[in-house]
């Protein structure tokens, strides 16, 4: 383990239940491939993971099943480790490529900026040679400018042990927001391809397997499924998504199932499959009926021992316990045990009601964005400032704030535009129209406004529904598992209870539970130098992330702006991340 790692909490655990084809699945790590150092439960970083997924391909083969490593994307952008180099990335991208992956693909967070997406070409692509997957996504070529696969769109292969003949595919959901130098063609669009027409009606197939980052309750993954079950109803699928950053598990039909296994190296998904006919098969109806079975893993060392079945001696490889020291190097040479100030108490993204003085967002309407306010302002003109919520990231623990800790809460290098001389209430109906709560709209306005305002139902999607879903399906609030009398008796530790398609057994830890609370798309501050609550006109400040949004919700409420041609940066050259260190450093001494 990394030396500084806490040292994991023993707790009743659920076991796994192998199969012919066995899976382990990362999506939406975010950099954190040093693990969680201020929580236990998630202390494992990637190097306990190479040993671990070692580990667990031994154990298979001892048994002649098949291990397959997954990852979905969204592996940049969310931790010191990848976001505080210059440039972004170059640390990690050494630790990422020492786990051997069998197939992994692109989540938005690769295609935002042009460096990003160039990287990912450049560098992890040729890392994970063949097994990197990217069937609906193009990239401008940096070296011949022309457009080409960011990777190859499909592959085929057999498993070294079963003889399991697989075809799979890498998606990533319809998004819009990348970088003009990527292509994103619809997911439905793409299964209309020539290309995955005729790699569907291969016969010679035993599983389907669609890994994507794609959440794996949307249309695009209800697409996939419609296209290969119109071809083959017996044939077995299994999906794997994300995204969403929740444990999920989707049943589409009893022969395909999809798994979604969390975010920032919290879970490390694990899923098998028995019964499924083999190339190797004399006949093509297998033995034992089929059958799918999902868990999702605590990322602990507690975990990884009990799963193996090894101690803390046996247990890491040489290999893994390399990658540990070179993450421990990684993060020393970035200095991100810097501390910046002490936080004075936790703050949370979604675990405190909002607004509330413990939520993340109070703390920032009412105390980060007035002071950037004021700084900036211009003469003595009222100014309002608005802020996507999903800017920030995750919590702050109360005690020392790093220089990790900056990028964990706040990764983006967006920084703030604004207009001058806006009415003051269509400023305030602009914040409405972002959060959905047009209350001065009639409902066919309002129906309007759903079926017009495309992208701005995305912001929606991304920040509403992951806040949702994350109520829905990850967590039974008020509820404790508590399924026999030993486990009653044992002290639980706080943490996710998963509730999906198959129950609530699916995580591998029984815990106490969490509430999660929704926030809205955006928030805002207002600061009125005259002390006037209702100012007449406001110098609209936003941050520059959200300037298409803007844009569309100023048309809906008659503004006459051109966000894109009327707006003027903000404080030149500071970043929202900027703003939140700078206040910190001020406000919060150790
Ligand atoms: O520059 C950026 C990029 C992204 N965001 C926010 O992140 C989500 C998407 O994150 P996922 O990890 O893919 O869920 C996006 O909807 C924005 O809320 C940002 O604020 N700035
Ligand atoms: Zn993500
Ligand atoms: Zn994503």
């Amino acid at each position: 383990a990394q030396p500084s790692a806490p040292d994991p909490i023993s707790v009743p655990l659920r076991d796994l239940t192998w199969g012919q084809l066995n899976f382990l699945h990362t999506t939406d790590t975010h950099g954190w491939l040093a693990g969680h150092l201020q929580e236990p439960s998630y202390s494992a970083d990637w190097g306990d993971y190479v040993s671990f997924a070692t580990r667990m391909r031994e154990k298979a083969e001892a048994q002649g099943r098949d291990l397959l490593v997954i990852d979905t994307g969204d592996r940049v952008e969310g931790n010191g480790l990848y976001d505080s180099s210059e440039p972004k990335g170059i640390y990690i991208s050494e630790i990422l490529r020492q786990q051997h992956i069998d197939l992994l693909s692109s989540g938005n967070h690769e295609l935002y900026k042009k460096n990003t997406s160039e990287a990912e070409f450049l560098n992890t692509v040729p890392n994970f040679r063949s097994n990197y997957l990217a069937s609906n996504i193009d990239i401008v070529n940096p070296k011949t400018n022309e457009v080409v696969p960011l990777a190859p769109r499909f592959t085929k292969f057999t498993t070294k042990n079963q003889g399991i003949r697989i075809v799979a595919f890498g998606f990533l959901f319809d998004f819009t927001g990348n970088y003009n130098n990527t292509i994103v063609q619809p997911v439905e669009e793409t299964v209309k391809e020539d290309w995955f027409q005729e790699a569907i009606r291969d016969t010679d197939v035993d599983l389907f397997v669609v890994i994507g980052h794609t959440p794996l309750r949307t249309a695009e993954y209800r697409s996939i499924f419609h296209e290969i079950r119109a071809v083959h109803q017996e044939i077995p699928i299994q999906f794997f998504g994300g995204h969403l950053h929740i444990r999920d598990y989707a049943r589409y039909d009893s022969r395909a199932y999809g798994l979604a296994s969390g975010r920032f190296m919290e879970t490390i998904g694990f899923m098998s499959i028995d019964g499924l006919s083999t190339g190797k098969s004399i006949s093509t109806t297998p033995a034992t009926p089929l059958r799918f079975n999902r868990r999702y893993i605590d990322n602990n060392l507690y975990s990884f021992l009990h799963h193996t079945g090894l101690d803390e001696e046996s247990f890491p490889t040489e290999h893994g316990r390399n990658v540990s020291q070179l993450i421990h190097e990684s993060r020393v040479a970035l200095q991100l045990d810097e501390v910046h100030g002490c936080a004075p108490r936790d703050l949370w993204v979604n675990r405190a009601r909002y607004p509330d003085e413990d939520s993340i967002y109070t703390w920032l309407e009412t105390q980060v964005l007035p002071d950037l306010l004021k700084d900036g302002i211009r003469g003595a003109q009222p100014a309002l400032a608005i802020v996507n919520t999903g800017a920030i990231r995750f919590d702050i623990f109360k005690g020392p704030f790093t220089q990790d800790s900056t990028f964990i809460v706040s990764p983006f290098t967006s920084g703030f535009r604004y207009v001058k001389d806006v009415p003051y209430e269509k400023a305030q109906l602009i914040i409405q129209v972002l959060n959905k709560q047009p209350q001065i709209l009639t409902q066919s306005e309002q129906n309007a406004l759903t079926f017009t305002l495309g992208p701005l139902e995305q912001l929606a999607y991304s920040e509403d529904v992951v806040a949702d879903s994350a109520l829905n399906s990850r967590v039974v609030p008020g509820q404790i598992l508590l399924s026999t009398p030993e486990e009653s008796r044992t002290k639980l530790i706080p943490g996710y209870i998963t509730s999906d398609d198959e129950g609530t057994d699916g995580d591998d830890t029984i815990h106490s539970s969490i509430s999660f609370y929704r926030v809205p798309n955006c928030i805002h501050s207002l600061i009125s130098v005259n002390g006037s609550t209702v100012p007449e006109t406001v110098d609209l400040v936003y941050i520059d992330f959200i300037e298409r949004y803007m844009a569309l919700a100023a048309k809906f409420v008659d503004l006459d702006i051109d966000f894109f041609q009327d707006s003027e940066v903000f404080m030149p050259s500071k970043s929202f991340t900027d703003v939140i260190l700078g206040w910190i450093k001020k406000n919060w001494k150790c």
